[in-house]
């Protein structure tokens, strides 16, 4: 059996087409999204990913601001500009990547973001009304996933998903998502004994470690749905997921790469909720 493999590129293709349009909707109900993408320190990766999500934005014509700091900065100033973006009417979403300098207490700086700008779904508010089933930002990286599994069509009620990792901006948000659709959820982390007996258990098997190759065929019931959310750098330069690729296509049902796969999906997803946010201030507005 060969996996079918899941192309978050083209995925990703046909929800920024549909997202353009309802961008052209809300310009021209006078509207114009805008983004704000701010920016600490020097970090490659970050500088990179940040790179891509203002490509996105400029490709589907929302308008994006970035706001660059050096790792020096100190955390009350940091408040400071997010308090700036948060009064800002023509901002309607406030990403902070992460990670940030070791002096800025992360925490503070997500919970200083106005939860309705907060497109990235890490406020504390945002998390609770997601796990309280309520309206709210979902994480871009959970929804993604979420969001390709929908793609195939396959039942997700009922099914078992065993997710890997239990980080707050992925792992514990995923296993959220597919509870709400109805699955029976496990999650595994670095304490887990026998990992192996419990994912070969899951027809989903969601992987967010960052540790190459830390799924082999061994790991993968046959026909499961296999999400690789790890991007791990190798020493020649090049990008791989968590799951061995080549082995696990050979077992699995569904399998995303990587690149192309969660990746172009995340930002896809922060796209949306860009949109979902400008839309929900106009109709603030018209409430005043
Ligand atoms: N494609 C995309 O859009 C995105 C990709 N990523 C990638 O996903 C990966 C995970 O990111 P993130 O969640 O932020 O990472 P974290 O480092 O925050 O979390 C990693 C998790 O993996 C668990 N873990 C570590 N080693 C093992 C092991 N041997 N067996 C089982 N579990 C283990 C950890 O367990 P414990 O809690 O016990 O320490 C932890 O819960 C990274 O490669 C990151 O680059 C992240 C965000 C977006
Ligand atoms: N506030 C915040 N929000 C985030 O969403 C956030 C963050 N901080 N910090 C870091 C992680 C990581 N992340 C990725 C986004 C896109 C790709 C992506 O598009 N990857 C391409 C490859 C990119 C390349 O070639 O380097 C792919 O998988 O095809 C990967 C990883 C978002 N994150």
């Amino acid at each position: 059996m060969t996996a079918q493999i899941i192309s978050g590129t083209e995925l990703a293709k046909e929800k920024r087409a549909q997202l353009a349009k309802e961008v052209q909707q809300l310009k021209n109900a006078g509207i114009e999204p805008g983004l704000a993408v701010v920016l600490v320190g020097d970090n490659p990766a970050s500088r990179s990913y940040v790179k891509a999500k203002q490509k996105a934005c400029e490709e589907i014509g929302i308008r994006s601001v970035l706001l660059e700091f050096p790792d020096t900065i100190t955390e009350p100033f940091l408040l400071e500009q997010i308090e700036r973006l948060n009064e800002d009417d023509s901002i309607h979403g406030i990403l902070v990547q992460l990670p940030l300098p070791r002096q800025i207490n992360e925490l503070n700086v997500i919970e200083k973001i106005a939860p309705e700008k907060d497109v990235d779904g890490f406020h504390p508010l945002n998390i609770g009304r997601m796990i309280a089933g309520q309206k709210a930002f979902l994480p871009c990286t959970p929804y993604g996933i979420l969001y390709m599994v929908q793609s195939l069509g396959v039942e997700i009620a009922g099914k078992h998903v065993v997710v890997i990792g239990r980080s707050n901006i992925v792992g514990k948000p995923v296993g959220q998502l597919f509870l709400k659709e109805n699955a029976t959820v496990t999650y595994c982390h670095s304490k887990t004994k026998n990992l192996a007996e419990m994912t070969r258990q899951a027809d989903i098997l969601i992987v967010a470690v960052g540790k190459p190759n830390l799924i082999g065929a061994e790991h993968v019931k046959k026909g499961a749905i296999v999400i690789d959310v790890g991007v791990n750098r190798l020493e020649n330069g090049k990008l791989c997921g968590d799951v061995n690729f080549d082995e696990v296509k050979e077992v699995a049902g569904y399998l995303t790469p990587v690149p192309k796969g969660v990746g172009p999906m995340t930002i896809t997803m922060l796209l949306h909720n860009t949109v979902q946010a400008a839309r929900e201030s106009r109709r603030e507005k018209a409430h005043q």
